[in-house]
Order: C-alpha cells, then structure tokens, then sequence
C-alpha cells in the first residue's frame, strides 16, 4: 500500500508551502463540506494532503470546525496517515512557548460537536484507549528534532470546548488535579474520528502559552499566542518536511492496529442496518461493511 499523509494545520498553518504539483482539489463528503478546499500534492516523491483545519482565513470555531467531513475527505483522498498540528497552552514549565509536545493521550471535555460516524442504524465501538498511533509519533518526533525544535515526547491533551479559554480554577484543576499537560479545543473528537475511520493519527501540540496557572505569566492572552505563531508555524512547516523521508513511501500494515481498529466494532446485525447511514460510510468503514 502506498503512503498518503494528511496534514490537519491548526491556528497559525493555513497553507503548505513546497509541495510538487500543488493544486487546492473541492472535495464533497456525505457529512457536508470540510474546513475548506485540500491542498494536494507530493512531498520528496510522497502523496501529501494539506488541509487548514479552521479555513483560509480561519472561519470555523472550534465548535463549528466540521469533524466527521475533514477526517471523510482525507480517507476519501486516500490517506493512511494523519499528523495533526496544533496551538496549545501548557501546564508544565519545561514545555514552554515555541517548544513541541507528541501528545500521547487525551482527555475529551467537549460536548457540542459531532463525536462518530456511527449511530442509529448502524452502531460501533472502537477502542481509544491508546487514541495515537506510536509508529506516527515516532516519525512526527524525528521530523521535529530535524527541524531543530525542542520537542517532548508524551503529554496528556485537556480538550475543551471554548472558544473561550479556561478559568483559573479550570487551569488549576486541569493541571494539578487531572495532570494534564497541553489544552487546546480541537484535538477531540478529530483524533476519535481518525481512529474509527482506520486511520494513523498523531498529534503534535505547538506550545504558544501557560494558560491560566502560571504566577509569573499572567493569564492567556490571544495577542501573545498570536505573536508565538507566526515562529511556531514555520518551525512546523520544517517539521512537515522531513515527514515524508521518515515515513517513506510504502506503508505497512499498522503495527499498533490502527487500520484494523473497525474489525469487530460494528454491532448492529446486517440486516437491521440502516442503509442510508450505510452509504454514508463507504469512505470512512467501507473496509468491513
Ligand atoms: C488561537 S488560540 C485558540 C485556538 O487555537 C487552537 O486551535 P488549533 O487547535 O486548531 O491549533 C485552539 O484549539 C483554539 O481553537
Ligand atoms: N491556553 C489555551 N487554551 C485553549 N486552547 C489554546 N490554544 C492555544 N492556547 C490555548
């Protein structure tokens, strides 16, 4: 099988620069429109799919951002990876502002969005708990020590609803009682998402604040995460780049399963499948239905 990796760029990384035979390709899904247009084409002789996880311009909210047809559209292209790339606070004084963390497990505080592709009619349950692939996060770690970035490996993501940012007591909480080690509002329910549409995914949080918690840096502030952004975008577009040498162009089957992740998920008997929701699932669990 042949390597196809998806790029999800997060506040700050609306465009990918470098890649061969770039064309934006519209892409329909049955679950609506994604964010935006995908940007398509090959890195260092590897297919890449780019996608601005807000829109050119940044027009969807965390809540609003369209989940199930971002990850559908990127199965649909064909990709067998995903690697996520986010803003994020932080909880821990070594990972300061500027520095990258391969986030290793997640904590899901959302509540307003769309959370799978299954449903009334045709009913699975996939196992997240190991929600990122290893394999993916060892190339996403090796790209960011090849573009000079401090990078932690392992790191427990706070995903919260927004868009406003977390009280004191909320950071407090999340930090010293939940130990958790980056916040952001877009990391769930995509990475649950990506898992039931057997795909790898990878985190890696750009770390642009401390939030609330920190007595020496105040609270959050949108013209501080601002002004780490530009910095932080272009130290994960070096990132990105080694990314296709590191994963090459031929793609095992997964080690840790994620390609495999619906084969006995699906409960519902097929004869009491509903065949419109059926349909919809051709991209996403076409494999097994
Ligand atoms: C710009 S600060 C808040 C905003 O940034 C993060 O976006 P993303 O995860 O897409 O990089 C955070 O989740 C909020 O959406
Ligand atoms: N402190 C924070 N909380 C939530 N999302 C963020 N994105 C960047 N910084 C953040």
């Amino acid at each position: 099988m042949q390597t196809k990796i998806g790029i999800i760029g997060g506040s700050g990384l609306y465009d990918l620069a470098g890649l061969e035979n770039a064309e934006w390709q519209v892409v329909d899904t049955p679950w609506g429109a994604p964010s935006d247009a995908i940007r398509v084409g090959d890195l260092g002789g590897v297919p890449m799919a780019f996608l601005p996880r807000h829109g050119r311009g940044h027009v969807h909210s965390p809540s609003t951002v369209p989940y199930r047809a971002n990850i559908d559209a990127l199965k649909r292209l064909g990709c067998t990876d995903i690697i996520s790339v986010s803003a994020c606070g932080s909880f821990r004084e070594e990972m300061a502002p500027g520095d990258f963390v391969i986030i290793s497990d997640f904590i899901d505080r959302t509540f307003a969005r769309d959370k799978s592709f299954f449903g009334t009619g045709c009913v699975a349950h996939v196992s997240v708990a190991h929600p990122v692939c290893p394999r993916l996060g060892d190339v996403a770690e090796a790209a960011a020590i090849q573009a000079g970035v401090t990078v932690h490996r392992g790191g427990t993501y706070l995903a919260m609803e927004g868009p406003q940012f977390s009280s004191m007591a909320e950071s407090k909480l999340y930090r010293d009682v939940w130990g958790c080690d980056v916040i952001g509002m877009t990391n769930m329910p995509e990475a649950k998402l990506a898992r039931e549409a057997e795909l790898c995914y990878a985190s890696v949080a750009m770390i642009t604040d401390y939030d609330s918690w920190h007595p020496d840096h105040g609270t959050v502030d949108i013209a501080d995460i601002i002004a780490t952004l530009g910095a932080n975008s272009d130290a994960a577009k070096a990132m990105i780049a080694a990314v296709p040498a590191l994963l090459g162009p031929d793609r095992a089957p997964c080690p840790h399963g994620c390609d495999r992740a619906l084969e006995h998920a699906i409960m519902t008997a097929p004869d009491a499948r509903d065949a419109t929701l059926v349909a919809k699932l051709d991209a996403v669990a076409g494999r097994v239905l």
